[in-house]
């Protein structure tokens, strides 16, 4: 049995009539200690995916499976980084930080948790704004908070909904790094959900790419077959990296292509008399 697991699973929204499936018949296997992208065009169901793992929503039919038992709701083994930080806006990052780590930490004393606080804070590189509420900071910085708030809590997945996506180049390079390194000392397992091709050959053992929804499901696996660690800047020139990054961008556009040709709209305009002002 794998670490996590997904069987045949499906996530209806609605009811009746207005019933759509988003997810269908998604089958994955994730080992302990792998690294696992998933990328997918927008609106296909990836943070219905993320919130399926992570125990926020249930299948409507099929399984999930973490450590041999079904997921019945959250739990600190499994940690997100959200697309949308989601802090406390009246606390600062100090307290945003602090709050979760006293929730995963109870047992342990107050030097061990203020310890813990700084030592995530600093990685992020927030120490200078540890006193700030949210609403001073740039949305680049709340996502770092955010970062250092599920990574602070020492989840042993590390789940992560785009959470990248919102920076400047420097800045989510900076974050790859860190969420590698920590991924990588402390061997846990993570799952990636991107829509940036370059950032999944950079991060992951795997790119699964999600088929574009409703009815969504996942294509075929690429192996990202390059040594690590990686080296950002003679990635580029590897061909190893040329080849995955031609063949998964060539299905991503195969099926959007399939998307914008098969895909046919009904749009129903309100029926409605004409008025006219004097
Ligand atoms: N609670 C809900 N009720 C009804 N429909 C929903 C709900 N949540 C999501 N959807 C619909 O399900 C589809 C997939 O949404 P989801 O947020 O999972 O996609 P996504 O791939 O994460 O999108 P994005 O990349 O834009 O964040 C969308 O069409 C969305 O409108």
């Amino acid at each position: 049995m794998a670490y996590l697991e997904l069987n045949n699973v499906s996530k209806t929204y609605g009811k009746g009539a207005n019933a759509t499936e988003v997810l269908s018949n998604i089958n994955l296997q994730i080992e302990e200690g792998e690294f696992v992208a998933i990328v997918g065009f927008s609106g296909s169901g990836k943070t219905t995916l993320v919130n399926l793992i992570n125990g926020l929503l249930q299948p409507t039919s099929g399984e999930v499976i973490f450590k041999g038992n079904p997921i019945t709701g959250t739990s600190h083994e499994r940690g997100v980084i959200f697309q949308n930080y989601s802090l406390l806006p009246w606390l600062t990052v100090y307290q945003n930080v602090s709050v979760a780590v006293k929730e995963t930490f109870p047992k342990e004393n107050k030097k061990f948790r203020e310890n813990r606080v700084k030592e995530y804070i600093n990685m992020v590189n927030l120490t200078p704004a540890i006193h700030k509420r949210p609403k001073e900071l740039s949305g680049g910085m709340r996502q770092r908070v955010s970062i250092a708030r599920a990574l602070a809590m020492d989840p042993e997945m590390i789940i992560m909904d785009e959470p990248l996506g919102a920076l400047d180049a420097l800045t989510r390079g900076n974050l790859q790094d860190e969420i590698l390194n920590i991924w990588n000392k402390d061997k846990r397992t993570a799952l990636l959900i991107t829509n940036d091709v370059d950032e999944g050959i950079y991060m992951a053992d795997r790119i699964i790419p999600l088929r574009p929804g409703p009815n969504a499901t996942l294509g075929p696996e690429f192996k990202i077959n390059i040594d690590r660690p990686r080296d950002k800047t003679s990635l580029n020139d590897d061909p190893e990296f040329k080849k995955t990054r031609n063949g998964i961008i060539e299905y991503l556009m195969e099926i959007g292509e399939e998307r914008t040709t098969t895909e046919t709209i009904e749009y129903t305009l309100p029926d409605l008399e004409p008025k006219y002002f004097d």
